[in-house]
This record gives structure tokens, C-alpha cells and sequence, in this order.
């Protein structure tokens, strides 16, 4: 059992199947992005481990960027998205991935979606590690799936609980006590 704070989670999506799945996701995009030039938006914070892994793994020329935006509070959205850092570089014409940790609710992506879709790209996808099917309230369109998982909370790898736990080379799942 870990313990982050005041809630206990136990082991769920091991560093090995983390890093297994980011590579074949990675592959997949060399030989579709191949000669594209793609943007990769990576969505900060929880993304920094996802984002940097892909990177390391896509061997065409590409760039990234970041937008930062936050919604959760301890272990449930709050419902209101707050844009921290907005697009510093214009997208338009470019295809576009955007890279994702969790999708949760699907509250966050669809703002996303609409920031990014409003600048004109000429494409856009969406690449996000975990996905919780059973939790989704708006649908959002997912182009590469890492895992989908049950509706838990669940952090490491990059994903917090109230800022704790993102370091953790492995995905842990809250433990109901
Ligand atoms: O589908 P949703 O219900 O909208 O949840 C998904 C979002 O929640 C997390 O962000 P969070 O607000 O925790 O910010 P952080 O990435 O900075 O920790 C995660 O990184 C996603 O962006
Ligand atoms: N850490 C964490 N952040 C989330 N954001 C949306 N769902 C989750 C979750 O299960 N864990």
C-alpha cells in the first residue's frame, strides 16, 4: 500500500506496460505524421512524463508546445477550467496532436478542442494515456488510447493528488479504506 497524503493506493499500470504502450502509440504516429510536420500539445501539468516519453519515441521532424490548464481539486473535478498558460505560437495549418494524461469527465479536452479547433489547423487528434470510459459526461473524439481504466482515481506518472504522488514511474489506484 502508498500512501499520498491521506488516501492509500496500491500498484495498477506498472512503468513496463507504461513504457511498452508509449512506444507502440509513438510508432503509430511516425508512419501517419511522416512528412507532416505535426505540433505536439502537450496539456500541463499531468502530461510532463506522457509528453516527454512520446517525444523521446517519435523520430520525424516535429514540435511541441504546451498549454496548462487545471480543473481538479483533491480527487473530483471542480467544473471550472482555469487556462494557466494559453497558446504562444499560432497553429494554424499545422496538424495537430494533442497530448493528454487522463480523460476523465471529457470536460477538459472539449475546451481544448474548442480552443484549438477555433485557430484553423489543418488537422487535429488526440493521443491521451488513460482513458475512463464510464466516467465521461461529454464525448470526446480519441484518436490513441494508452489504457482505458474503471472510473478510480488514479495518479503517478505525472498525475497529482492535490500536487502529490506525480512521481511515480508507475500509475497507482486510490484503495477504498
Ligand atoms: O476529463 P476531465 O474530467 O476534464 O479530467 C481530465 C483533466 O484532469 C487533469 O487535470 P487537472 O485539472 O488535475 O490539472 P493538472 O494536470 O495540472 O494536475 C488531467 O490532466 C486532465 O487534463
Ligand atoms: N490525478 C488524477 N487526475 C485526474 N483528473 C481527472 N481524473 C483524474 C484521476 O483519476 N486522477
Amino acid at each position: 500500500m502508498i500512501q499520498v497524503l491521506d488516501l492509500k493506493f496500491k500498484e495498477y499500470i506498472t512503468a513496463e506496460q507504461i513504457q511498452a504502450r508509449v512506444r507502440e502509440i509513438a510508432e503509430e504516429l511516425n508512419t501517419k505524421y511522416s512528412g507532416k510536420n505535426p505540433l505536439f500539445l502537450g496539456i500541463l501539468n499531468g502530461s510532463f512524463m506522457f509528453i516527454a516519453d512520446i517525444f523521446k519515441n517519435v523520430n520525424i521532424p516535429c514540435e511541441v508546445s504546451f498549454l496548462k490548464i487545471n480543473s481538479y481539486q483533491d480527487t473530483s473535478s471542480t467544473e471550472k477550467i482555469k487556462e494557466l498558460i494559453g497558446l504562444n505560437q499560432s497553429i494554424e495549418g499545422r496538424h495537430v496532436i494533442i497530448l493528454e494524461d487522463i480523460v476523465d469527465t471529457g470536460r477538459t479536452l472539449d475546451y481544448i478542442l474548442r480552443t484549438v479547433l477555433a485557430q484553423k489547423p489543418a488537422s487535429v487528434e488526440v493521443a491521451t494515456l488513460l482513458y475512463k470510459p464510464s466516467a465521461t459526461i461529454i464525448p470526446v473524439p480519441i484518436h490513441y488510447v494508452g489504457f482505458e481504466i474503471e472510473n478510480q482515481f488514479v495518479l503517478g506518472y505525472g498525475l497529482d493528488y492535490n500536487g502529490y504522488g506525480r512521481n511515480s514511474n508507475s500509475i497507482l489506484i486510490k484503495v477504498d479504506e
